[in-house]
């Protein structure tokens, strides 16, 4: 049977305390409504918000994830966040590994399966995000690439209730471009299966598709088989954006 569906929202590096209060306060009334949305629903705000965000998220039944973690659980790391820390705060996921960290933080996929390691070790669940840039696309090599980078990736001891995989192209993050529903599949499929090579619970392992997911294309995004949810940025800042697509799930 295919997991549960998780949609998140990834806020980066956007919102102040009272935005933030007022978007999660909005998703938790929203929550609270029916009909219920046929997902888990998980926000990944700012660093700074995690302690302000944490209570008003149990109350209202949301998820609440950091965007990224440390490899070590304390030490002399000017301006990083422990994975314990994150966890003390309240969080039950992290993401991990996200292009943007990749691509303007130099980390490789050494980096990203530590801080994987790191987030497993704290009780957190690390989301693991993979993706093939534009000209790696156009050299028809994606599948392999993403695969090879996922492997590399992966935390030593995941199992499907600890590890969330999300495939962000890194052309569609952003961008309005989203890969077309095959391409969607194919990717999927070539994960799931290179997954089930490693992990012996992989069919419940949740898959997610990100970039560029709106309200207008999530339900077609999200009916493609292997898509177990959404990692959305730039529509998870909008209440009623990302209750649509929340919504889109069934
Ligand atoms: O983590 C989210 C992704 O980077 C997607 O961002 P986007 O929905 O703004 O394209």
């Amino acid at each position: 049977m295919a997991p549960r569906k998780l949609i998140a929202g990834n806020w980066k590096m956007n919102l102040l305390k009272a935005e933030g209060e007022a978007l999660v306060r909005a998703l938790g009334g929203s929550l609270s409504g029916t009909p219920k949305p046929a997902c888990d629903v998980l926000v990944c705000p700012p660093f700074t918000l995690l302690g302000a965000l944490a209570p008003l998220c149990r109350e209202t039944g949301l998820a609440l994830g950091a965007q990224d973690c440390h490899a070590k659980s304390s030490g002399a790391f000017t301006g990083d966040v422990a994975a314990p820390m994150l966890a003390d705060a309240g969080c039950s996921h992290v993401i991990v590994g996200h292009s943007e960290r990749r691509s303007l933080h130099g980390e490789d996929n050494a980096t990203v399966k530590a801080k994987a390691e790191a987030a497993l070790a704290a009780g957190l669940v690390a989301i693991v995000c993979v993706g093939e840039t534009e000209a790696e696309r156009d050299s028809g090599k994606a599948e392999e690439i993403v695969v090879a980078q996922l492997l590399a990736s992966l935390p030593q001891g995941a199992s499907a209730k600890t590890l969330v995989v999300a495939y962000e192209p890194v052309w569609a993050i952003g961008t309005g471009r989203t890969p077309t529903v095959e391409q969607v599949a194919d990717m999927h499929a070539a994960l799931r299966k290179a997954l089930g090579g490693v992990l012996s619970d992989a069919a419940g392992l949740r898959l997610l598709y990100g970039g560029s997911v709106k309200p207008g294309n999530a339900a077609e995004l999200l009916a493609v088989a292997n898509v177990d949810g959404a990692l959305v940025g730039g529509a998870s800042l909008s209440h009623g954006d990302f209750w649509a697509i929340c919504q889109s799930c069934g």
